[in-house]
């Protein structure tokens, strides 16, 4: 049987590439992406983080069963133990603390993110959850590993590069197509499809207009 998430990929193929294939990601490989427009995203991704760590919150909640449970906890424990720590390790390098982060507001495209993903959980169950939230675990695992190939060690943002590179990481995105193409052989019809293939497709276009974000505020600066 055909994996829900290379289905979804294949028939959202030019919305995952305006994502993947973003100027802001194409800036991180090459390095001359502005520290400005890099600074701006990290501060408003660590806002992100603390939504999408929500919405893994509601997986767990809408899970029925233990090993569903689990994989919702896995989710939100990948995100507050691990991804916000490259944020605030990131961060600190510029002098900003978790309270500045804590307090910045939330820029409209982060709230339109974050607040679609949880509405689509809130809304429909947890395959409908699933599908918004697989562009954000999956599409960073894959942007990691093909920066990674030819990042020079100089790279201003190797760190960031690695850490979405490292096993570590790998194995969650690994985890996140499997828990999703689980799903689908026990939740998904083809009456279904559409709609799951619509969350999909709207939150890899929310997740470069989140890049865009980061470069357009850098342009503001000026
Ligand atoms: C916007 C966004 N999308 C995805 C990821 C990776 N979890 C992230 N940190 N931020």
């Amino acid at each position: 049987m055909t994996s829900l998430f290379q289905r979804l990929k294949t028939d959202c193929a030019d919305e995952w590439c305006s994502y993947t294939h973003h100027a802001f990601v194409r800036g991180m490989g090459d390095g001359s992406l502005p520290e400005a427009a890099f600074r701006d995203y990290l501060v408003q991704d660590y806002l992100f983080l603390i939504q999408f760590a929500r919405a893994y919150a509601l997986a767990t909640y809408k899970a029925r069963s233990l090993s569903e449970m689990r994989a919702g906890l896995d989710g939100l424990k990948a995100i507050l133990d691990v991804e916000m720590d490259l944020h605030v390790r990131l961060c600190a390098k510029w002098g900003l603390s978790t309270v500045d982060l804590e307090t910045t507001p939330e820029k409209p495209q982060t709230i339109a993110y974050t607040r679609f993903v949880l509405d689509a959980g809130q809304a429909g169950d947890l395959l409908d959850l699933y599908a918004a939230l697989a562009p954000c675990m999956i599409g960073y695992g894959e942007i990691g590993k093909a920066l990674q190939k030819h990042a020079t060690p100089d790279n201003p943002y190797a760190e960031w590069i690695a850490e979405y590179a490292s096993d570590g990481y790998q194995e969650i995105m690994a985890a996140s197509i499997a828990n999703l193409d689980a799903l689908a052989v026990d939740m998904l019809t083809e009456n279904r499809y559409p709609r799951l293939k619509h969350l999909f497709s709207q939150a890899t276009l929310l997740e470069a207009d989140f890049w865009q974000m980061g470069l357009d505020a850098e342009q503001d600066e000026k």
